[in-house]
Order: structure tokens, then C-alpha cells, then sequence
């Protein structure tokens, strides 16, 4: 699914209104009348208080329609218009016109702390303060009108965005937005609900459709797309009767130290479980045993080095390495990486140590193969690129880098983000059960498999990461967040394929709530034996 960015979400509402020969006044009218729909059908007409904030911008607007529409329907509705400046827009002031014609009960003025009103918890707030043309800094007395909404404790409704985020950049310092419960967003999700500094502003969302121009849609480029199940399916390569093992590439893992050989077993697992034809592990001496033992599938070779690689040297052309789970950074790990990688021309996914060791020697960037895929946790991201001061410079930073040194960056943790050139692929599977040592090496594992069996790099880690969460989703079910195991995501990841054929996803769009479909999952369960 696009993410269109707020100057395509303008251009999409004016192509809309240009090739469906609507005004911008009908668009508002959809967008709000979408908003009642998705209340009505949950509340049946509930009396609940439901406190309608309104901005003086279109965003505002779309909350004078939805009070409108609820006030016909005999809601119990109370509007509020937030006087925040004098510009108030052309729809906004046809619909205060409207709402004037249905009430007695006029919009009330807020102007400052002292015209707050009184929410009970039990209350509804709909936040229609400002959606995506926040412009600059909000005043004070608006910052505490949200704070006043959190201190209620009441449910909160947010139209489009929680009001005070901006799309495409931080917030100021120190300053306060809104915190939704749910945040109802119009034809696309935003890209601030899956970055860790925004997330928490709308943990919950869903994304109506308000019948933006469908061409428009499909023909925008947009540099940010989310990845669920129904962008990853086209990917999928089916298998022939008659193929043979040899049709599916041979994968070698690079890797281990004494003492973190396990992380090898399991990127050599999860290669396994993504398809490679052959699985070669290579691995200082010490390691022999262990990888023969707990991964019979693989073949092992082994370095000169006794407790960690110091060689690198060996004699086959895999089709895709995997390297640098677990294999430290001792000097001569450094001298025999970079003598790897000069000789090197199989296309390459770094992890771990390896990525380490690129950051302590940036000269050796130079000698990636075009299309090596990196994969960083923000820590080792940060190494690679340096600081960053909120989320928007980390994906500009991850960008740039990208695309001077030709190769794909996936940022690792929740809403694991893949960074290709200007090309950002948020992807949606996943949960924080996958906060367990050994799952980034099960990662590693998943997308060197994939690019062995002849997916292009960039589609086997969009793919990987997909089938890598997903597979942690299935084995909540089993396993709920505290016990999962990196191991269980590996040997999960038959299901996560399976799964992939399962019931089609519902075309609206929400985060994947893991633990609830767990739950619709055991119950299924428990019905079928
Ligand atoms: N055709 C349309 O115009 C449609 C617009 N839609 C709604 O329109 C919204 C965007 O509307 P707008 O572009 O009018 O902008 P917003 O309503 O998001 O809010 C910004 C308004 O407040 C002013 N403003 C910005 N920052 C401010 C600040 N810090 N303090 C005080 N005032 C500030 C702006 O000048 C503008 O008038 C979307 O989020 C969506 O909710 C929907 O109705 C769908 C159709
Ligand atoms: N809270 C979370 N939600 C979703 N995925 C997560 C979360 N935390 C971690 N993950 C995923 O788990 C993996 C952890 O990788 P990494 O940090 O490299 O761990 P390790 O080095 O122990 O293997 C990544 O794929 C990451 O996206
Ligand atoms: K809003």
C-alpha cells in the first residue's frame, strides 16, 4: 500500500474533485460523512458524550460534518471550534453555515485554558484540531488543550492524524500532541504512525476510503510503501514437479566465534526454512560439532582459526552469503573480511559483526557488490551512518548511504523499514515477542535463502521480512510475546509460507494486532479437535 506524502494527498483531493466533477466542499462532505458511518455502525446511537474539537482548516472541517451528521442521527454531541488563527478555510465556513442549520447548540468558542470543558472518562473525544496542514509551531494553549484530552482519560478519536504531528518532520521540542486511542486516516496511512518517536500518537488506526481518484492512486509514485501480505504475494515463486535441489541456489552462512556459534545455527535454519537449495555454514573450528549437530540439513566448513574466522578461504561458489552473525571483530577477522571481500562476487547480506567491522572501517564500503543488502538494528545503524536527531534524519541519513554505496539498508525493530535509494518499505508483520536474542540472525538466514533461490536481493528482503515477522506472529499463538524464541520464528516459517495463501486481507488496512489473532487463532483451535 502507498504512502502518499501530504503534497500527493493534496494533489489526489484536487485530481479527485477535477476528474469526478465534485468540489473540494463534497470531498469534505465523503470525508466526514465516512467518519459518522464508521461511529454510527460501533455506537448504534449510544448517548454517550461525544466532544467534537474542531479546527479552523479543512480538518476542521471534516469534524463540523461528522457533528452535523451525528447531531441528525439525535446523538448527544457538543462542538467546539479551536480559535487558532483567522484563516479559516472556504469548506471549513460552509459546513460551520451547516452545522448552524441543525442545532441550536452553536459551535463554542475556545480561545484559552479557561474555556476548557469539563470530559468525563467516559466521554468520546473526536480530534478534528489539525490534520495534515499543521504548518508551524502550535500555540501553548492548544498544546494544553491536549494534554487536557489525555488527562481526561477518555477515548479519542483522531481524524487523519493526532492533531500537532506533522508528516514529514519532528515536532518541536518539548512540545505536546495529541495521543490518539484511534486515528481514522483518509485513503492512505500516514508514514508517522510507524516511526518509534510518533508511533505512540496512534498505536491504533485504520484508513477509510473516501474515493480519492483510483488512476491517480495507482499511477503515483510515492517513495514510501507499507508491505503486508498483499504487496509480498506477487513475489512468490512457485515450485516445479520436477525440480531438484540444485534449482535452488547453495546459501553459505559466514560466521561464529567461540560462544556465539548459535547464532550461525540459527541463520543457517532460517536459510534452510526459506528454500535454499544447500546450506553451507563456514565457521572457525571450534563450531564443527555443534553446527553438524544441531543442523544435520547443512554442510560445515571449517577456518584455520580454532575460537574465530582468521582466514576466510574456501572453494565454492555459493549463490548468496550470508555474513557476520556472530563473528567478532578481532583483527584478523578484520584482515580476512577485507581479503573476503576483494575476492569476493556472490551477492552479499551483511549482519551483525560484520557490520560492525564495515563501521570501524568505512574504506571497505567501497568493495560491497552492488545490491548487498545490510542489516542493521539501530544501534549498528547508527555506527554505520553516525547520529541522527529524530526519525526523519535517520531515514534521510539511511538514504543517502544507500544510495552512495549502491546497496539496500533494513533498519531493524518494530515497523522494520527497508531502505532502498530514495524507496522506503515499511513493513507490517511482526511483534515485540521478536525482542529475543537470536532473531536478527534468523533474518539473515531468511534473505540469503530467498536470493539463493533467484528472488532479486531487493524482493528477497522485502519478502524475508515479511515472512520473518509473520512467522513470529503465527507462533504467538503457541508461544504468546515472553517465550517466544528465535528458534520458533525459523521453524515457524512454513507456516508464515503457508499463511501466504490463507484468507485475502481486508482491503482496509490496520497494524496487525498479533496477540487478538492469536487468541481467533486458539479458539479455532480448540474448535476443530
Ligand atoms: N478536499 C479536501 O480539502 C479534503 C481535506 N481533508 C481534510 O483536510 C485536512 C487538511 O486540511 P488543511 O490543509 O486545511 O489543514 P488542517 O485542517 O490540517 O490545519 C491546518 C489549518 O490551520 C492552520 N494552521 C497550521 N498550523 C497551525 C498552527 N500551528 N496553529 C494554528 N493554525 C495552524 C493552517 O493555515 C490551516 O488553515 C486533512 O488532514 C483532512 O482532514 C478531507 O476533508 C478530505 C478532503
Ligand atoms: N518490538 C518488536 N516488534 C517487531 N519486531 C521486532 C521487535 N523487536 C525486534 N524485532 C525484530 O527482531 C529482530 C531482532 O534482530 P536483532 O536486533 O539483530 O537481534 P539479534 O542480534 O539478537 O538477532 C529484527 O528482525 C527486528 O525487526
Ligand atoms: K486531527
Amino acid at each position: 500500500m502507498k504512502i502518499l506524502s501530504k503534497e500527493q494527498i493534496y494533489e489526489g483531493d484536487r485530481l479527485t474533485a477535477e476528474r469526478q466533477n465534485v468540489s473540494s466542499t463534497d470531498l469534505m462532505e465523503r470525508a466526514g460523512t465516512a467518519i459518522f458511518n464508521w461511529m454510527h455502525m460501533r455506537m448504534q446511537g449510544a448517548q454517550v458524550p461525544i466532544h467534537v474539537f474542531c479546527g479552523i482548516g479543512n480538518n476542521g472541517g471534516d469534524g463540523l460534518v461528522l457533528a452535523r451528521h451525528l447531531i441528525t442521527h439525535g446523538y448527544n454531541v457538543i462542538t467546539y471550534i479551536v480559535n487558532c488563527g483567522n484563516g479559516r478555510s472556504k469548506d471549513f465556513l460552509v459546513n460551520y453555515d451547516r452545522i448552524k442549520n441543525v442545532t441550536k447548540d452553536w459551535p463554542k468558542l475556545l480561545t484559552c485554558k479557561e474555556d476548557f470543558p469539563e470530559i468525563h472518562v467516559d466521554d468520546i473525544i473526536v480530534d478534528a484540531v489539525f490534520g495534515i496542514g499543521l504548518n508551524r509551531a502550535v500555540d501553548p494553549w492548544i498544546q494544553e488543550l491536549f494534554v487536557h484530552f489525555k488527562s481526561t482519560g477518555a477515548f479519542t478519536l483522531s481524524i487523519d492524524i493526532p492533531s500537532g504531528l506533522y508528516t514529514d518532520k519532528p515536532i518541536e521540542p518539548e512540545s505536546s500532541a495529541v495521543m490518539a486511542n484511534y486515528t481514522l486516516s483518509f485513503q492512505a496511512p500516514k508514514l508517522i504512525f510507524f516511526l518509534p518517536e510518533t508511533a505512540e500518537h496512534s498505536t491504533q488506526w485504520e484508513v477509510l476510503d473516501i474515493g480519492i481518484d483510483r488512476d491517480y492512486l495507482m499511477s503515483t509514485e510515492t517513495e514510501v510503501e507499507l508491505i503486508s501480505k498483499h504487496e509480498v504475494l506477487p513475489f512468490y515463486k512457485r515450485r516445479d514437479k520436477f525440480s531438484h535441489k540444485g534449482d535452488f541456489g547453495h546459501g553459505l552462512i559466514i560466521g561464529g566465534s567461540k560462544g556465539k556459534m548459535g547464532a550461525v545455527v540459527l541463520a543457517t535454519k532460517g536459510m534452510l526454512s526459506a528454500g535454499a537449495g544447500l546450506a553451507t555454514a563456514y565457521i572457525p573450528e571450534c563450531g564443527y560439532t555443534v553446527l553438524q549437530t544441531a543442523v544435520p540439513e547443512a554442510m560445515a566448513l571449517t577456518d584455520d582459526g580454532d575460537d574465530y574466522i582468521e582466514d576466510l578461504e574456501f572453494e565454492f561458489e555459493p549463490t548468496a552469503i550470508g555474513i557476520g552473525v556472530g563473528l567478532g571483530t578481532d583483527p584478523k577477522t578484520i584482515t580476512a573480511f577485507e581479503h573476503f571481500l576483494k575476492l569476493n562476487k556472490a551477492p552479499l547480506v551483511i549482519d551483525a559483526d560484520a557490520l560492525n567491522i564495515l563501521s570501524l572501517s568505512k574504506k571497505l564500503l567501497k568493495l560491497l557488490p552492488e545490491g548487498s543488502i545490510l542489516t542493521p538494528h539501530p544501534k549498528e545503524l547508527e555506527r554505520l551512518i553516525g547520529q541522527w536527531d529524530n526519525d526523519f534524519e535517520k531515514l534521510d541519513k539511511t538514504s543517502e548511504f544507500s544510495s552512495k554505496h549502491k546497496v539496500s539498508v533494513v533498519i531493524k525493530g518494530a515497523n522494520t523499514i527497508t531502505v532502498h535509494g530514495n524507496k522506503k518499505y515499511v513493513n507490517t508483520s511482526g511483534n515485540p515477542g521478536m525482542a529475543t536474542g537470536g532473531a536478527g540472525d534468523v533474518l539473515t538466514g531468511v534473505i540469503t535463502g530467498l536470493i539463493c533461490q533467484g528472488y532479486p536481493p531487493i524482493e528477497a528482503t522485502l519478502f524475508g521480512v515479511y515472512l520473518h515477522g509473520r512467522s513470529a506472529d503465527l507462533a504467538l499463538e503457541d508461544y504468546g510475546y515472553q517465550s517466544l524464541l528465535a528458534s520458533h520464528i525459523a521453524d515457524g516459517l512454513g507456516e508464515a509460507f503457508i499463511d501466504l495463501f490463507k484468507q485475502p486481507e481486508q482491503e482496509q488496512q490496520q497494524e496487525p494486532e498479533p496477540e487478538k489473532e492469536a487468541q481467533q487463532r486458539r479458539k479455532a483451535k480448540r474448535a476443530r479437535r
